[in-house]
């Protein structure tokens, strides 16, 4: 294992660096106090040491799906500094599972996740511990949603704060018919600190993510269902893991080549410059063409009626 990894990208425009400023706040500005490499281990060392709940990782070679649950019911789902280092351990595992399709990001209980752990928030709150913080879930969100798998949070019960920003790092959001979003950074007086903020513009463009973020406004499933936050909400009655299952297996049906290239593609054309993107979708699909999937479906001689 690696000892150490130097953060993948800059604070400022994710261009590729090793170095990341360090800040402080002084009076009415931030001014840099340091300047180095962060140690994203170095990190991590300090969060695994803010303790409470769990992240549970489960792998199924049948299906190709693996599940992510945070275990923390007694908080509400809440995601401490040693649950944060589990989950950057459980997206590394998964960056290695080469047989892998889909992911579901799932909750223990019926409250999806109230966000940062307040015990783990309050041992860190100055600018410096909060962009430690920051960066290193950054980085491991993005690794997330960069993963050549499907990813889908499965919502059940309320998604606050840190919490909702979690399930805006999967492709899809299923939600069951109770469930909420809320993004009550805001009222906390802070902004999106898990890449929530640039991930919501994405997802439903600048004056909408803008009202959210400042109305904190509880979105039901329904609201979330209308404003593209949400793809499908789940039946009533029924398990919600296992609806969730079967929605992601209907959409993976296909060929683990052909859908770990297809994710890469969609992930490339959100994270990357328009030119870059399109250089990578030509190598994509030069590695499908006239490959096993492709062959097998030519010589099917398929009809798409
Ligand atoms: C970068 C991240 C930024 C953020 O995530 S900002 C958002 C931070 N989250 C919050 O402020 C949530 C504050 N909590 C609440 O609003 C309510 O507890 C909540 C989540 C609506 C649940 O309400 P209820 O269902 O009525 O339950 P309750 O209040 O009695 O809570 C049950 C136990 O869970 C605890 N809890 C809930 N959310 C927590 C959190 N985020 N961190 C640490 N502990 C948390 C709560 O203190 C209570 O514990 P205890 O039973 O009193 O020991």
């Amino acid at each position: 294992m690696v000892l150490w990894h130097l953060v993948r990208k800059s604070v400022f425009g994710g261009i590729r660096t090793g170095f990341v400023p360090g800040f402080c706040y002084s009076g009415q500005t931030w001014r840099c106090c340091h300047e180095g490499a962060v140690l994203l281990e170095d990190i991590r060392k300090e969060m695994a040491g803010y303790t409470g709940g769990q992240v549970d990782l489960t792998k199924d070679e049948s299906t190709g799906v693996a599940t992510i649950t945070l275990n923390n019911p007694d908080r509400r789902n809440a995601l401490s500094g040693h649950m944060m280092v589990q989950l950057a351990d459980a997206v590394s595992n998964l960056e290695e599972w080469k047989s892998g399709k889909g992911v579901l990001l799932c909750a223990n209980g019926s409250f999806f996740c109230s966000g940062g752990d307040l015990n783990t928030i309050r041992k860190i709150n100055n600018p410096e511990g909060g962009l430690r913080m920051s960066i290193f879930v950054h980085d491991t969100l993005s690794r997330l949603q960069n993963l050549p798998m499907i990813s889908v949070a499965v919502v059940q019960g309320k998604a606050l704060g840190g919490g909702a920003e979690l399930t805006l790092s999967c492709d899809f959001r299923l939600m069951t018919s109770e469930a909420k979003l809320q993004f009550v950074q805001a009222k906390m007086g802070v902004t999106p600190g898990w890449r929530g903020g640039t991930r919501l513009v994405h997802l439903v463009g600048p004056a909408k993510a803008l009202q959210l973020l400042v109305s904190c406004e509880k979105l039901s499933a329904h609201d979330c269902l209308q404003a593209g936050l949400a793809s499908a909400i789940l039946d009533t009655g029924h398990d919600p893991q296992r609806q969730a299952l079967n929605w992601l297996l209907k959409n993976t049906a296909g060929s683990t080549e052909v859908i770990r290239a297809t994710k890469m593609v969609v992930a490339n054309a959100q994270s990357l410059p328009l030119e870059e993107s399109l250089k990578r979708e030509r190598l994509i699909f030069s590695t499908v063409w006239g490959g096993p999937a492709n062959i097998a479906a030519l010589q099917e001689n398929i009809k798409h009626r």
